[in-house]
């Protein structure tokens, strides 16, 4: 499924919470969202869901518009994970999955929804915990339950808001397995997520947004490129000496410093940092340009931290 977003803006209240957000997810695509709390994120994936009405724009999800009475069909093939979970505490893991699963196949036979929901309790290693009261459950344990539930329909688009929120390290590995499995399978994963490291690994496109506004959008490659060209790494003697000259330069975007190194973006078109430490009488152990992770590109992008 591919999800079109195009020229969207949303306000609530008097805050303006999107203004003319576009861009295109393609199918197969693992998509993430990235921005800093409050940063309209969710509000775009309700929207996506239909929950919230645009104020002006359109979302097409296959071709269908979000606001169409034809998207209910579309939307039997979404499975999603929101913020507040949705799944009901007074019920055992098992009996929250087979409530779902009946909402979207009503007719299925006892043997293929037992089957079906052993399979996805497997999937996220709770079946030994399949007749447990969830209230019972710990976040995490909720939060793999909660993703079992995005698959009950056997969605062909899954849009998940902060998926590792609560996984311990087990249930981010198999978190990471099954968006890789999901894809490869040519299903569609729209992910927002503040968990940047898993992202890089994962994600076959990125956005950021910020205050309502997407900045930048692209393969972790392409953003790579186009914004870890003026990043050096430093070691040199005598940190207090220089260091804080060198944060308030104005050639100077961030610093991040981490034991003996110095990490530093500059403006794109400086070049002279080598003659700007040099002419300072700093002892340079090592002096060279990194490529960025994605936590200097959102740095770059969304936080300029000096
Ligand atoms: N129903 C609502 N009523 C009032 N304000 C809202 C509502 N929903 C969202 N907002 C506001 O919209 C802004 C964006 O919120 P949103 O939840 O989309 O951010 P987010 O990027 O998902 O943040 P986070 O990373 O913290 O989850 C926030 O300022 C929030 O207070």
């Amino acid at each position: 499924m591919e999800v079109n977003i195009i020229n969207v803006c949303k306000t609530i209240g008097k805050e303006t919470i999107l203004s003319n957000v576009s861009f295109k997810v393609n199918q197969g695509d693992i998509f993430a969202l990235v921005g800093p709390n409050g940063a309209g994120k969710t509000t775009l994936i309700r929207l996506i869901l239909n929950l919230y009405n645009p104020d002006s724009g359109k979302i097409t999800v296959n071709n269908v518009d979000v606001r169409s009475k034809e998207y209910d069909k579309v939307r039997q093939k979404i499975g999603f994970l929101l913020d507040n979970i949705g799944l009901f505490r007074d019920l055992t893991a098992w009996e929250n999955l087979e409530f779902f699963h009946r909402i979207y196949f009503p007719n299925a036979s006892k043997s293929i929804r037992n089957e079906k929901i052993s399979m996805l309790l497997r999937e996220f290693d709770l079946y030994s915990k399949k007749d447990s009261n969830i209230s019972f459950f710990s976040r995490g344990m909720r939060q793999r339950l909660a993703l079992a539930r995005a698959l009950v329909n056997d969605p062909e688009l899954l849009i998940l808001d902060e998926p590792s929120r609560g996984l311990d390290l087990e249930g981010q590995i198999l978190l990471r397995d099954f968006i890789l499995k999901n894809a490869k399978q040519g299903k569609t994963v729209f992910i927002n997520s503040h968990d940047l490291l898993s992202l890089q690994k994962l994600c076959t496109k990125i956005a950021f947004i910020n205050k309502g506004k997407i900045y930048d959008i692209g393969t972790y490659e392409e953003l790579s490129k186009r914004y870890s060209k003026n990043i050096y790494s430093i070691k040199a003697k005598n940190k207090d000496k220089w260091l804080n000259e060198l944060k308030r330069s104005t050639f100077v975007k961030w610093v991040h410093t981490e034991f003996d190194t110095v990490t530093v973006c500059v403006d794109n078109n400086y070049n002279n940092l080598p003659e700007w430490l040099h002419s300072r009488n700093v002892q340079i152990i090592e002096l060279k340009k990194v490529s960025g992770d994605l936590e200097d590109i959102y740095q770059r992008i969304i936080g300029f931290s000096k």
